[in-house]
């Protein structure tokens, strides 16, 4: 088996003597699509600010491939190939669709690699693959202030997708969206997963179950239950802290 792209043994963070993190365990493979759910307050939030470098673990080892991610900064972190939605959209709304998935593309180091790579079409290219991929290729030239929340939602994950990552961390995709835009966001991941890993954080237990792959419950900071959604949700513990409420 390859080796695991993310990797979280025994992460603890503590605020002021309160565990967010209690010895949290999480292995994430090449190509995976993972959801995360858990009660408000679990430690989901905190969880993705660890691996993002956002928040130092107080314990534990958090690796993304061979990388030490308590040793990396914010920045050094993103570089790696670990790209982040947060649930408030921040793309562009002056920019045409087309131009915001442009600005956010990882153009070559150095101006005259720079010039010959965008000259070449390599660009453009990576720009329309990337419409495809999010569904957005009829809305190219609108701009983004016309567009409905989930097409919001679909650009800024597509703005991550040019910059190529292997893992991608989203928080809570479909809050507010219709039934029909949480689906195609459902259907959009799963697409996303076996290029790369996705990690997505959701409260949705219908749009879980439409993503159909191995589901984390966190509870008070660790790991309640694991596996599929038809296990989690009759395991009698999440039933008792989540499902039951
Ligand atoms: N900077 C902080 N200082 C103190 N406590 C914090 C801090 N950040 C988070 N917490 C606490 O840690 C716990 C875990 O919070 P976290 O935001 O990770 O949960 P969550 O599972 O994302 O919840 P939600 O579903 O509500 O977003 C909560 O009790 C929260 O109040």
């Amino acid at each position: 088996m390859s080796a695991p792209v993310l990797y979280l043994d025994g992460v603890s963070v503590v605020f002021d003597g309160f565990r967010a993190l209690d010895n949290l365990s999480l292995v994430v493979e090449p190509g995976e699509l993972r959801a995360v759910i858990g009660p408000n307050g679990a430690g989901k939030t905190t969880m993705m600010d660890v691996i993002t470098g956002k928040t130092r673990p107080s314990a534990g080892q958090v690796r993304f491939r061979d990388h030490d991610l308590t040793r990396l900064d914010e920045a050094a972190i993103a570089t790696l190939g670990i790209g982040r939605k947060f649930q408030k959209p921040t793309v562009f709304d002056a920019l045409t669709v087309f131009e915001n998935l442009e600005l956010a593309l990882k153009a070559p180091r150095g101006p005259l690699a720079c010039l010959r790579w965008a000259l070449s079409g390599e660009a453009r290219r990576r720009v329309e693959a990337v419409l495809d991929e999010t569904g957005l290729s009829a809305r190219a030239q609108d701009r983004a202030a016309i567009l409905s929340h989930g097409q919001r939602q679909w650009l800024e994950i597509g703005m991550l997708l040019m910059q190529d990552p292997e893992l991608l961390l989203v928080d809570e995709p479909v809050a507010g969206m219709t039934d029909q835009e949480t689906e195609h966001t459902a259907a959009l991941l799963r697409r996303i997963a076996g290029t790369r890993s996705v990690v997505a954080v959701e409260h949705d237990l219908e749009f879980v179950r439409a993503l159909g792959r191995r589901v984390t419950v966190l509870h008070e900071g660790s790991v309640l239950s694991e596996g599929s959604i038809d296990h989690v949700q009759n395991d009698p513990r999440v039933v008792e802290v989540y499902l039951g409420r």
